[in-house]
């Protein structure tokens, strides 16, 4: 087990910036997502702590150790860094036991001690009794389990894993998602989890690097980037957040503030620094509801209801602002469909706070 701290790396493929400046720090036995839409620089940030390529600027500590800077490059094999891949990478020849032995093999660990923690890798992952099966003979999740033993029997410092659910079907993900959850609590191994599955990461997660474009958004909880995003991309990536422009008055000492959106008097969370003045609001769906008799609302005009098992996701554009279209639950019954005018009133909304984000 291990901190890793990542200290303003940056990382270029001739012209291009894939990693810019990105500094994180993981807390020893911490499971933290990195998380981002394709091509934002998750697995690159992955192979730059793995030692498969050499940063261009920056430093990259595990524990007190120095593994990457601009002059010193440890190689991949001695940073005790255990790697699992979505394409699982088993031997296909090879038994179970085979494969997890082999990395034990190849660092000159004899038997008896071998087959000693092999079995004991076996067992944590639940395959005790498939010792002696071929790869082909298991299923995808047991496959992903048998290259989550192959890494740990090493007793890495720390566990990289680049979206190790991508292949498995939607059921087989939720229950491979609690065998993760689970194998973690048993080790405190500390885990980077690459993915661009959002709710895999809530899922699992102590906390949750935010990526765009190889810069760092934001490195949060998942409850602090749901309520509080960073910015407008954060806002927007996380939990469908709707960002609409708001005239705000400074926050009090608990970041309350009042604002009016599109002429609509809000009460609304932000930061205690924040000053009066334009600005932007994230709603999210839950913030919005049909507005109750006497109560003010934002005028909108439904665009689309979808019937989802006891309430509707009502789609709406304002009518002050058409170009703006917000969405949220209604519970049924609800009878109005596409064209009817409703009024929504807003009960939350988060303040983003001022930013030098492009
Ligand atoms: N060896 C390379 N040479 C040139 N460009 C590269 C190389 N490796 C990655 N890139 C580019 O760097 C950017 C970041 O790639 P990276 O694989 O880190 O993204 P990612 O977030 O892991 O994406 P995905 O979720 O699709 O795997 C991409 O635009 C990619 O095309």
């Amino acid at each position: 087990m291990a901190r890793l701290t990542i200290d303003r790396v940056s990382k270029n493929f001739g012209n291009y910036r894939a990693l810019d400046t990105v500094s994180m720090e993981v807390r020893d036995g911490e499971f933290l997502a990195v998380l981002g839409p394709s091509g934002c620089g998750k697995t690159t940030l992955l192979r730059q702590v793995a030692g498969f390529d050499q940063v261009d600027d920056g430093e990259i500590r595990i524990g007190d150790t120095v593994v990457s800077d601009t002059r010193r490059h440890v190689p991949p094999e001695h940073r005790r860094v255990g790697i699992v891949f979505q394409s699982y990478a088993l031997w296909p020849h090879m038994s179970v036991f085979d494969n997890v032995a082999y990395g034990l093999k190849v660092a000159g660990v004899k038997d008896p001690e071998r087959t000693r923690r092999v079995k004991e890798a076996l067992t944590l992952v639940g395959l005790e009794t498939f010792a002696e099966r071929r790869p082909g003979l298991l299923s995808g999740g047991q496959r992903q389990r048998v290259a989550l033993a192959r890494c740990l029997v090493t007793e890495p410092s720390l566990v990289l894993l680049d979206e190790p659910l991508a292949n498995l079907d939607v059921h087989l993900r939720a229950a491979m998602e609690d065998e993760f959850a689970r194998f973690h609590e048993r080790t405190a191994t500390t885990m980077i989890y690459i993915t661009h599955d959002q709710a895999e990461a809530m899922a699992l997660a102590d906390r949750i690097a935010v990526m765009d474009r190889g810069r760092l958004l934001q490195l949060a909880t998942p409850s602090d980037l749901f309520r509080q995003p960073a910015n407008e991309t954060v806002a927007r990536f996380i939990g469908e957040g709707m960002v609409l422009p708001v005239e705000v008055g400074a926050a009090d000492s608990e970041g309350r503030c009042q604002g009016r959106i599109q002429g609509l008097e809000v009460s609304l969370r932000a930061s205690p620094l924040q000053k009066a003045g334009h600005a932007k609001v994230c709603l999210r769906a839950r913030d919005l509801a049909i507005a109750g008799p006497g109560e003010a609302g934002l005028g909108a005009h439904i665009v689309r209801t979808v019937y989802q098992g006891g309430f509707f996701r009502l789609e709406a554009s304002l009518v002050r602002a058409p170009d703006v279209t917000v969405h949220l639950e209604v519970p049924e019954p609800f009878h109005h469909g596409p064209g009817d005018i409703v009024d929504i009133a807003v009960h939350d909304g988060w303040v983003l706070p001022a930013t030098t984000e492009s």
